[in-house]
């Protein structure tokens, strides 16, 4: 692809995002009472992505995770913070059918049952997750593993004819742009950066159109430079997905948070803006304190 190529997908991707998001804003909350929902859609109509309620696991009588209740909005980017082994990965296993709950509910909006689907359907019904350690192809360029992440989309059929349609090339462009890659293109994934392979992985995700991406500690290891342009990332994903991200990094965690839930000992312990959370005498206690 060339720079002018790549320029122009990137606008056009854009511009019919915009078209998406004005359209949901025009009507989607109301029409989607009045409407049959489409095959992979998400019935967000009660304002809630993802409800977990009771939610608790145990491990050799060890309870990681105590009667966890939370949800999250549409569009939202929900920072979850918590001391070590409070429970978060525990929490993000549980949503991603890696780890079963002994008891509780949890719900992909309000009418996906996810405790009833295996790993892989999960990720197929739109939730993406993305582990602390980058996990790209290094062989291959940035633009073929984005191209590869379309094929493992198992929705795309027959991979082995697979071509981009202009569509497709167009979200490739634009998904590098975010992904603030688009000048490296044609290098080797192994040649990146620690931050940039962070980066495209999290675009490899994006390909498959993700509607809940769930982000374990993304700036780990990450130069001040890439944290910033992170934040920047992030804040460019929400809204037009909703995001839980995972992190230790509190000036991280300040730059990008509406809503910060704490965890501990398997639930919530507090829930609110940074500043009302780090004033709140049990998380001091607990966690900031330490
Ligand atoms: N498969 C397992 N078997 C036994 N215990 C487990 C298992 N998975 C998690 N645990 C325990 O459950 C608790 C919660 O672990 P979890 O990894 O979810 O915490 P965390 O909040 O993600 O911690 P960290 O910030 O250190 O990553 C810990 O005490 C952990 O040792």
């Amino acid at each position: 692809m060339t720079p002018d190529l790549l320029e122009q997908g990137a606008q056009r991707a854009q511009a019919q995002r915009e078209t998406a998001r004005q359209n949901t804003e025009a009507g989607g909350q109301q029409a989607s009472y009045g409407r049959l929902l489409k095959t992979g859609e998400v019935d967000v109509t009660h304002g809630r992505i993802l409800y977990l309620e009771d939610v608790s696991v145990s491990f050799d009588g060890f309870k990681a995770i105590n009667k966890l209740s939370l949800d999250i909005a549409p569009g939202e980017l929900r920072c979850i913070i918590g001391p070590n082994g409070a429970g978060k990965t525990t929490m993000m296993d549980i949503i991603t059918g890696k780890t079963r709950p002994d008891e509780g509910t949890v719900f992909f909006g309000s009418t996906i049952d996810l405790l009833r689907y295996s790993e892989p359907q999960i990720a197929q019904l739109g939730i993406g997750r993305k582990f602390q350690k980058p996990t790209v192809f290094e062989q291959l360029t940035v633009f073929e593993n984005l191209e590869l992440a379309l094929k493992m989309d198992k929705s795309v059929k027959s991979s082995i004819f697979f071509k981009l349609d202009s569509a497709q090339g167009d979200r490739l462009a634009d998904i590098l742009h975010t992904i603030h890659l688009a000048d490296s293109v044609g290098r080797q994934a192994g040649n990146l950066s620690h931050g940039q392979k962070q980066w495209l992985e999290i675009g490899m995700l994006l390909m498959q159109d993700p509607k809940l991406l769930l982000l374990d500690e993304p700036v780990a290891g990450m130069t001040d430079e890439e944290t910033a342009r992170t934040a920047e990332l992030f804040l460019t994903l929400k809204g037009k997905h909703s995001l839980m991200v995972v992190e230790h990094d509190m000036s991280f965690i300040k730059t990008i948070s509406d809503i910060v839930t704490v965890l501990c000992d398997g639930s919530v312990l507090a829930q609110g803006t940074l500043e009302q959370v780090q004033a709140d005498e049990r998380v001091i206690e607990v966690y900031l304190g330490r």
